[in-house]
């Protein structure tokens, strides 16, 4: 899959996304010219020029193991897109100067979006409303906290920049939710892994599970992997993690007593945290690196949270959606499960009446994040 076409919805990330997301990021802060002037000319390069390589002082402090010298000179639109995203949001932070040495090191050029999320009143209303699920029987609390993980993925800010977010729920088009209630509850608990996505209003329901999880006795321990940059506007970063972590202590009632358990979790490693340079790159699952597919292989079952997540379990590709999930992701070691909303062309997993039903609606069901599924793979 590329972007090339200006009728797809690849096209469009480049074309209609990202000129509000620079605006955003250069307008966060009060930046220096050179940043400016950097932004300027990544979108101009990624929207109507040709693909030109890393900065050489950047790579000295930070390599990027993915480049492919056969783009340079391509427009950017007939490289996968897989690679291209994640290129731009490399090339992101370089234009501010994430590596270098200097003012701007390390400093998330998407942090102050994320910031004011985490205060938001929709973060204090959804925090909350945990009081209400702690006192509902086991299996409906079980069911909030998936649910609210699952829909926890609608709230991606690089969406919340394109034309086609839509505030509607069209539900579970395949649902997998017995398969995983069954991996976690009838089964003697393992090491869980999550693999994240977006920090602030998806991180947290994220976290309120995991806690679960190892307080209920679901699981001896979990690993949860995050970003180790900024990434695709909002993907975790530790320092989201803990941000997250210190905002749900900070919250009173169940949402503090959740945020102080984690807390120790994290001390004592019941909750480990990742960060592998792996998650920042542009390659499907099935290329991960042996250290990695060795711990997922160790686990009794992986989540896989989102979009681009999913995008990397089944391949980039203009799939039939009703190919199969397991087949696709048969590559991957140990069992898994993926909760996602859908926002991108890609779809698996549907049954043939689903997509007629869809199709028959005559809208962008794949892109426009009202829709979800739970796939499992035991
Ligand atoms: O945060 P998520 O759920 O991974 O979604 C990120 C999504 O953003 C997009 O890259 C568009 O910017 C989707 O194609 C992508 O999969």
């Amino acid at each position: 899959m590329d972007s090339s076409d200006p009728a797809s919805f690849p096209w469009s990330v480049f074309h209609d996304r990202h000129p509000v997301l620079i605006e955003r990021i250069a307008g966060a802060l009060p930046r220096p010219a050179a940043h400016h002037d950097a932004l300027d000319a990544l979108l101009a390069e990624s929207t109507s020029g040709v693909v030109s390589a890393l900065d050489v002082e950047s790579l000295r402090h930070e390599h990027w193991p993915w480049w492919r010298p056969e783009y340079r000179g391509l427009p950017w639109g007939e490289t996968p897109f897989l690679w291209a995203e994640s290129y731009f949001y490399r090339r992101v932070l370089d234009a501010v100067g994430y590596f270098v040495p200097g003012l701007w090191r390390g400093l998330d050029p998407f942090g102050p979006i994320k910031a004011a999320e985490l205060a938001g009143s929709s973060v204090s209303e959804e925090l909350a409303a945990l009081d209400d699920v702690a006192a509902l029987p086991a299996d409906e609390q079980w069911s909030a906290l998936v649910g609210s993980a699952l829909w926890g993925n609608r709230a991606d800010l690089s969406f919340q920049a394109g034309p086609t977010a839509s505030e509607a729920t069209g539900g579970l088009i395949a649902d997998d939710s017995d398969a995983l209630r069954g991996l976690l509850h009838d089964r003697p608990p393992g090491e869980v892994h999550v693999l994240a996505d977006n920090a602030g209003r998806e991180v947290l329901p994220d976290l309120v599970l995991i806690e679960h999880l190892l307080s209920a006795g679901l699981a001896t321990a979990v690993v949860l992997h995050v970003k180790p940059f900024p990434y695709y506007v909002s993907d975790a970063t530790p320092a989201d993690v803990w941000a997250a972590v210190a905002r749900l202590r900070d919250a009173g009632g169940r949402a503090g007593e959740v945020g102080g358990r984690l807390f120790g979790f994290l001390r004592t490693g019941r909750l480990g945290l990742e960060a592998h340079e792996f998650f920042c790159g542009p390659l499907t699952y099935d290329a991960m690196p042996s250290g990695l597919r060795e711990q997922f292989a160790g686990a009794s079952l992986t989540i896989s949270k989102g979009d681009l997540n999913y995008r990397r379990l089944v391949g980039d590709r203009h799939w039939h959606a009703t190919a199969p999930f397991e087949e696709l992701t048969a590559h991957f070691p140990g069992p898994l499960a993926a909760l996602r909303t859908l926002k991108c062309d890609v779809a698996v997993g549907l049954t043939e009446e689903t997509v007629r039903r869809l199709d028959g609606t005559g809208k962008a069901w794949r892109t426009t994040g009202e829709y979800a599924v739970i796939h499992v793979r035991g």
